[in-house]
């Protein structure tokens, strides 16, 4: 173990210790999730960020790779207070981490941390040897092709035919249609409109995925393409591109909402229920005139928006994960109101 820093874009230091030495530069942001760890750093929506959690002791279970939601880490590093190395459910987690070429530090007051974060927004940061002075910047552009699978996938099942539009699609979401007897086609993020419906798929998801939903112009046409032609659903970033290609606007949160415990209440109502989240950037409110976007849910801290319904097209779409992984599993039923559509659309 080494003396490490966390360098912040805005001149601040973090002292810790770890193993390796210095980290590219990424987005710093904090997860409040109390358990899940190797389930939200194989979720490709982290992909290129340093994830700090903000809960203090991570690793007592190590890791269970029946768990992970995609085949490797895609963040790129890891901050936490109290590492807690050895093996109970499965290998040591920073191992792992190690393994995946990823970062980590631990011995972090991640308390002080994460307020910083909330209160001056997300930063760029580095993860460096005490004292180094390097440039602190995060990638600019889209990891989206990077975290996509570059060949389709196909998942036999009796019931509706979804595709899934993998802009770094969470293993759960799959699980989640495969459950429900689903047959599944997972594809590329640049599949074209024509070659999606040449499928004939009963319904289309489009997936969670990194990076500022504005940047994919070329995924927005496609999903503008196939509205109002198959049932659509889009979960995260694929609710956010659902939103673009409707005419709406996206706008980057100060800090996001990462965490298994986010409260999303229906709008005009009373109802509330527990969700696990993690995204950076929502929809804009005064964006959605005209667009014939209703509101269907909101978060119970902020009041962004966290789900719509285009009625006139029957597309709708969730900013918080229905699949969990991890997180609490109160909204999985959202995936069976969205295969009841595909059903009723192929009658
Ligand atoms: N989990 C996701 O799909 C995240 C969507 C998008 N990258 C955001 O940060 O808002």
């Amino acid at each position: 173990m080494e003396a490490l820093e966390l360098l912040l874009s805005d001149g601040t230091r973090w002292p810790g210790l770890g193993k390796r030495g210095r980290s590219d530069g990424g987005e710093v942001v904090f997860t409040t999730i109390p358990t899940g760890f190797p389930q939200a750093l194989t979720d490709p929506s982290f992909a290129g960020q340093i994830v700090v959690f903000a809960f203090p002791m991570v690793g007592c279970y190590g890791t269970d790779g029946e768990r992970f939601e995609s085949p490797r880490i895609w963040a790129r590093g890891v901050v936490t207070a109290h590492p807690c190395h050895g093996e109970s459910a499965g290998p040591d987690l920073f191992g792992w981490i190690e393994e995946n070429g990823a970062f980590w530090m631990g011995g972090v007051d991640t308390r002080r941390l994460v307020i910083h974060l909330r209160s001056r927004g997300t930063l760029a940061g580095r993860i460096v040897s005490p004292g180094e002075e390097v440039p602190v910047v995060a990638e600019a552009g889209s990891p989206v092709a990077q975290v996509s699978t570059v060949r389709p996938l196909s998942h036999p099942g009796r019931g509706p035919r979804i595709a899934v539009v993998d802009y770094g699609v969470k293993a759960g979401i799959v699980r989640s249609l495969l459950a429900r007897g689903c047959a599944v086609d997972v594809l590329p993020h640049d599949t074209s409109s024509e070659a999606i419906l040449a499928l004939r798929p009963d319904g289309v998801l489009l997936s969670n995925g990194p990076g500022d939903p504005a940047l994919l112009v070329e995924a927005v046409s496609v999903v503008e393409a196939l509205l109002g032609k198959v049932p659509l659903f889009g979960i995260c970033l694929g609710m956010q591109l659902l939103a673009l290609a409707l005419g709406g606007k996206t706008v980057k949160l100060p800090f996001g909402h990462r965490g298994g415990n986010q409260p999303v209440i229906e709008a005009g109502g009373k109802k509330g229920f527990l969700t696990s989240q993690n995204h950076g950037y929502a929809l804009r409110d005064d964006s959605l005139e005209g667009t014939g976007i209703t509101v269907t849910y909101r978060h119970g801290g902020d009041g962004s928006v966290e789900g719509f319904r285009h009625p006139e097209t029957g597309a709708w779409g969730v900013q918080f994960h229905p699949e969990a992984t991890p997180g609490p599993e109160e909204s999985g039923g959202l995936f069976d109101l969205f295969i009841d559509q595909c059903r009723e659309a192929a009658e």
